[in-house]
């Protein structure tokens, strides 16, 4: 039982309004079972220099003189067109990630949707600013704002949530006037390539949206992002990659918003809803298996309620069922690749040599058939781990946790601030001024309370350290995407 893809068997790059092969080719392998996807086309330095240009020349066309309402109906048209192809990109985005059927249809697709019909929206209801300023002459002046398009914006995003992520940073960069290329990760290229056909046939002006395809260094994302023609870049992935675009784009003085790593905390206090606190905690590890940038790799339970909450966390995760991605009833597929699954596995093995209790899991599951070609690990617990170690302090990206106990709030916000990267938390408590009095004491962009990853996209998203820089969603976004203006009168 494995998806079948419903795109090309050559995934090629979208320039220009056309789709276009390149010699260079390289294989999208099935984390289910290690079969071939698709071959997807590599672009070199002239591709990339190619779609830099349609993207140049499309902001002097059609696309530049129109008004931010049609281009409101352009991506409610994108919206559309997602949605009467719904399945093929649910079949896309399920065949290079193994993700279960029902993440693909509720979170991911549908969140490609609401990404196009929210920026389309907030564009067009914005506002900007208006400030009236005395004079000496006391006949004042106004100050006000507008905003204008950057010009081309490179994107590059990662694997995890590859339509989610593409198109939360495609749809407000549109909305705001700018042309784009955009790189997909070199292991989801799917559901961007189906977007591009998605685009063509929405009557999207040829050179708006241009796709490139290939991998980060000596590839296309660095041919991008040292490209001159861009004036702006934005990024979501590694903490290490975002380091290594910053210096890329350094000389070019672009602006730039990185969405990067986390080493993100849950803290279940002892007045927690317990359930909904063990329930909360299942999702936020395991979800995606792990590969959410927002999901809580380390957790700290209040010493009183710690060995019931190990206890029920352990029975649960037992049950979890992992397996293809269109079984009934599945909880988990496979990681993204093989090369990521040898990185979660090095931390399996790291834990028991850094003296970890493995509550559960550790290893590879053997399902006795073709799945065991695929890139699956079993959901894990640790405990026993001292804060210092580096599978508590390093982000893994897999279907894992460490549950330490800690004894008061003033503690465990030092243990959970002690940490290089600061993207989320997750606080469970039924003591309302404890939420108060904790939340914004911790070191993070988004803090969510007896909730994990409840997502509103008008409201501000990013980290802090070493997860990120700037913000993005709502009008953080349209600030972002945007050159802002002020123009003062003189009155
Ligand atoms: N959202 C997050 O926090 C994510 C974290 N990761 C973590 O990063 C590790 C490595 O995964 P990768 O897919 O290699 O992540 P990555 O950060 O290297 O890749 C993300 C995107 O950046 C591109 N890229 C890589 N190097 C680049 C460069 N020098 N210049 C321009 N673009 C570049 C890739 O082609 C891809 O499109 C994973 O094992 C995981 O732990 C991966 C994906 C997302
Ligand atoms: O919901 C979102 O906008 C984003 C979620 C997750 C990431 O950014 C990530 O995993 O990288």
């Amino acid at each position: 039982m494995v998806v079948s893809i419903k795109v090309a068997k050559q995934l090629q790059h979208f320039i220009a309004g056309e789709f276009i092969a390149s010699e260079k080719t390289f294989k999208n392998i099935s984390p289910v079972d290690g079969t071939l996807i698709a071959d997807v086309c590599e672009a070199d330095a002239a591709t990339v220099d190619a779609a830099v240009k349609a993207a140049q020349a499309a902001l002097k066309g059609p696309w530049g003189k129109m008004g931010v309402q049609e281009r409101a109906a352009v991506l409610h048209k994108i919206a559309d067109g997602i949605q009467a192809r719904f399945e093929d990109f649910v079949a896309a985005e399920v065949a290079d990630t193994g993700r279960p059927l029902q993440q693909a249809r509720t979170l991911d697709i549908a969140r490609g949707i609401a990404n196009f019909r929210t920026f389309a929206d907030l564009a067009k209801t914005a506002n900007t600013d208006l400030f009236q300023s005395d004079t000496a002459d006391g006949a004042g002046a106004l100050n006000y704002t507008v905003r204008k398009p950057l010009g081309v914006v490179g994107i590059i995003s990662p694997w995890n949530l590859p339509l989610l992520l593409f198109t939360w940073k495609v749809a407000p960069a549109l909305a705001c006037g700018n042309t784009v290329v955009a790189k997909p990760s070199e292991e989801s290229p799917s559901s961007a390539t189906l977007l591009a056909e998605v685009m063509r046939d929405a009557g999207v002006p040829p050179g708006v949206f241009n796709l490139i395809h290939g991998f980060g260094g000596n590839s296309a994302g660095e041919f991008l992002t040292k490209h001159p023609g861009i004036d702006a870049l934005t990024f979501t992935g590694e903490s290490k990659t975002g380091s290594t675009i910053m210096k890329a784009v350094a000389d070019g003085m672009k602006e730039v918003s990185f969405e990067l790593g986390g080493k993100n905390a849950a803290v279940v206090f002892a007045d927690a809803d317990f359930d909904a606190a063990v329930a909360g905690v299942m999702r936020s590890s395991f979800t995606n298996s792990g590969q959410v940038c927002l999901c809580s790799e380390r957790v700290y339970v209040e010493r009183a309620i710690f060995p019931r909450f190990v206890a029920v966390l352990k029975e649960k995760t037992e049950a979890l069922k992992v397996g293809y991605p269109d079984e009934a009833n599945v909880d988990m597929g496979p990681l993204i690749s093989h090369g990521h699954r040898d990185k979660v596995l090095s931390y399996y093995k790291l834990a028991e040599q850094e003296g970890a209790t493995v509550v559960t899991g550790g290893a590879v599951p053997i399902f006795g058939d073709i799945r065991d070609a695929g890139a699956y690990v079993q959901p894990t617990i640790w405990t026993g781990l001292p804060d210092h170690a580096r599978c508590v302090t390093e982000e893994i990206f897999g279907p894992v946790c460490h549950v330490a106990p800690f004894d008061s709030e003033e503690e465990v916000i030092a243990r959970v601030n002690d940490s290089d990267y600061g993207l989320a938390c997750a606080l469970w408590t039924t003591n309302l001024a404890r939420a108060h009095r904790v939340a914004p004491k911790i070191d993070a962009g988004l803090v969510w309370v007896n909730t994990w990853y409840l997502r509103d996209l008008r409201t501000p998203f990013g980290g802090v350290k070493q997860s990120g820089l700037g913000r993005e969603g709502g009008r953080y976004s349209l600030d972002f995407y945007s050159e802002v203006v002020n123009i003062c009168i003189k009155l």
